[in-house]
């Protein structure tokens, strides 16, 4: 298992190791001793999501959920290949509104752990792109929110005439409209 920081602090890049044969490959996804061994202690993971997006330029995001069910995410791509994105939206942080992004694709086997406190998203950069996430708590719809793409600055890598959006994410706020739930707290 590899990983590597980003330039947000906390927002890694975990590269699992794949055995190849003449069958193809074999990787172990997510392994909490292996990664407690590399110094790396993740919260429990309690769900796990997989969505399909039909379309390239399918942007799903920035999405959060509010304290007390904030969610840490490590994310991967079963199919395709995606841009995913991380937004630090934690009050009085250094990097408030600094994002990663990161191509993630089933080639390159690559996931991006997001801690709670970030905006999460991702564009699609093949149809039938499959995206698979671990999450530190469970689904709570009356802490779900999102924040708009356009709104951070991100380069999404899409023609805007091209992206796909879901009404929850068309109607959602710009970054300096908002007010986020979560407050930075110094290591
Ligand atoms: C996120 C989620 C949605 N749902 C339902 C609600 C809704 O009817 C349907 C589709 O939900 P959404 O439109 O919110 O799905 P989507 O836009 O894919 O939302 C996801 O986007 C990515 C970027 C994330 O980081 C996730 O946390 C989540 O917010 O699935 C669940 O049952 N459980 C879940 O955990």
């Amino acid at each position: 298992m590899q990983i590597e920081e980003t330039a947000l602090p906390g927002v890694l890049i975990l590269t699992p190791r794949r055995f190849g044969d003449a069958r193809g490959w074999f990787s172990e996804s997510w392994n909490r001793k292996t990664l407690r061994a590399a110094g790396l202690d993740l919260p429990e993971f309690v769900q796990d999501n997989h969505s399909l997006s039909a379309r390239i330029g399918t942007l799903r995001g920035l999405h959060y959920q509010s304290p007390p069910h904030a969610q840490g995410k490590l994310v991967r791509c079963g199919r395709g290949r995606l841009l995913d994105v991380a937004v630090d939206v934690r009050r009085g942080s250094p990097t408030y509104g600094h994002s990663v992004s990161e191509e993630l694709s089933a080639e390159n086997g690559r996931q991006l752990w997001i801690p709670a406190g970030f905006l999460h998203g991702f564009v699609t950069r093949e149809p039938d792109t499959e995206i698979i996430y671990k999450c530190t708590d469970h689904y709570a719809p009356e802490c779900d929110g999102a924040v708009h793409f356009a709104s951070v600055g991100v380069e999404w890598g899409v023609e805007m005439s091209d992206i796909q959006l879901s009404d929850k994410d068309k109607a959602a706020p710009a970054l300096a409209d908002w007010t986020s739930p979560f407050t930075w707290e110094p290591a």
